[in-house]
């Protein structure tokens, strides 16, 4: 192992996806400040090893509820100075162990990848709302013969131009989900914690405070949520109830946002029309998980984030946060 510090990639995927490589691009520009040491098991390493491990750099699990990088991990590294990972959440990361024991957590911040999240939240909404998943499954197998025939396939298609729009969790990310749906010419509500009155006339958003409003009055709804105790399950069977059943619900921010028993009990009813998720509880849902057999859920595998430049913005804070951590200074994007 190198004589300079060590930057452990760390990852609780099993098998680890590989660090991503934009990380490794990136490492000659900090190779006098630390070296890094791609994905092992911390149990796996040698004492002399750990003992030169100063940071620990996030490549996946993101989406956990639990802490997946806690005390355990921490108390094997000796002379860890820095968390830091490349994502806004933080769920994953035991914050408090970590602020115990003098180790410094970074984070990038949410305006860094709230358009790529954005984006993405408004290609589930159109995939989910006019088939086009299901459209692009059924024109590889199916030969049309009329258009009638068609429609009894695709139906119900919703309108997304004119609709309501709920959005729930109004930070970057919800914010610039109202910028793209302006564009649809939506009603858009939002539903906070504190109300952001400076951006209600730009945005052309509502104020909604009362929850079971927006989800009564909306065609859509969008999660933009962090996980919280407070937001854990905040879409349970009772507000799934709420909801138009030809409404659509999207999650971008955590999975365990949602209760995905009661999601699954209610699509199976037909409570509401359809879902896509990008994230879900937990993250890599199993394949054997009734939501995949369902053709009105859309699921992908929480990539909200991935665009090259989004990328290159996220990676290149958290490689300064590991610098300046290093050498014991404030980090640029502390949590
Ligand atoms: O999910 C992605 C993030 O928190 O940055």
């Amino acid at each position: 192992m190198a004589s300079s510090p060590v930057v452990l990639c760390y990852s609780s995927f099993n098998p680890p996806r590989p660090a991503f490589d934009v990380l490794f691009e990136l490492a000659p520009a900090y190779e006098s400040d630390f070296t890094l040491l791609d994905l092992v098991a911390v149990a796996d390493l040698k004492e002399d090893e750990r003992a030169k491990i100063e940071g620990i750099i996030c490549t996946g699990g993101y989406a956990r509820t639990d802490h997946e990088l806690g005390k355990e991990i921490m108390d094997l590294l000796p002379n860890l100075k820095v968390i830091s990972t490349p994502s806004t959440g933080i769920n994953h990361i035991d914050v408090q162990a970590a602020t115990d024991r003098g180790v410094r957590v970074g984070r990038s911040p949410g305006h860094f990848q709230s358009d790529s999240v954005a984006e993405f939240a408004f290609g589930l909404l159109l995939a989910s709302a006019r088939s086009i998943v299901l459209a692009n499954e059924v024109a590889r197998t199916t030969v049309f013969s009329s258009g009638q025939q068609k429609i009894g396939v695709f139906s119900p298609i919703q309108q997304v131009t004119g609709s309501t729009l709920g959005i729930i969790g109004f930070g970057n990310i919800g914010r610039a989900v109202a910028a793209k749906a302006k564009g649809f010419n939506m009603k858009i509500l939002y539903y906070s914690r504190t109300r952001k009155k400076d951006q209600e006339k730009c945005l052309g958003v509502s104020f909604c405070p009362d929850l079971k409003k927006l989800l009564q009055e909306s065609d859509f709804v969008i999660l933009c949520l962090p996980y919280t105790d407070q937001t854990k399950h905040i879409i349970s069977s009772k507000e799934l109830c709420l909801m138009k059943p030809t409404a659509t619900l999207i999650n971008v921010g955590r999975g365990g946002t949602i209760n995905h028993d009661d999601l699954t009990a209610a699509l199976h009813n037909g409570v509401i029309r359809g879902v896509a998720l990008d994230v879900t509880e937990p993250d890599n849902l199993p394949k054997d998980h009734p939501l995949f057999k369902m053709q009105n859920v859309i699921i992908t595998p929480h990539i909200a984030t991935y665009t090259e430049s989004t990328f290159l913005k996220v990676f290149t804070t958290a490689m300064d946060n590991l610098k300046a951590g290093i050498k014991g200074e404030e980090l640029p994007y502390p949590v």
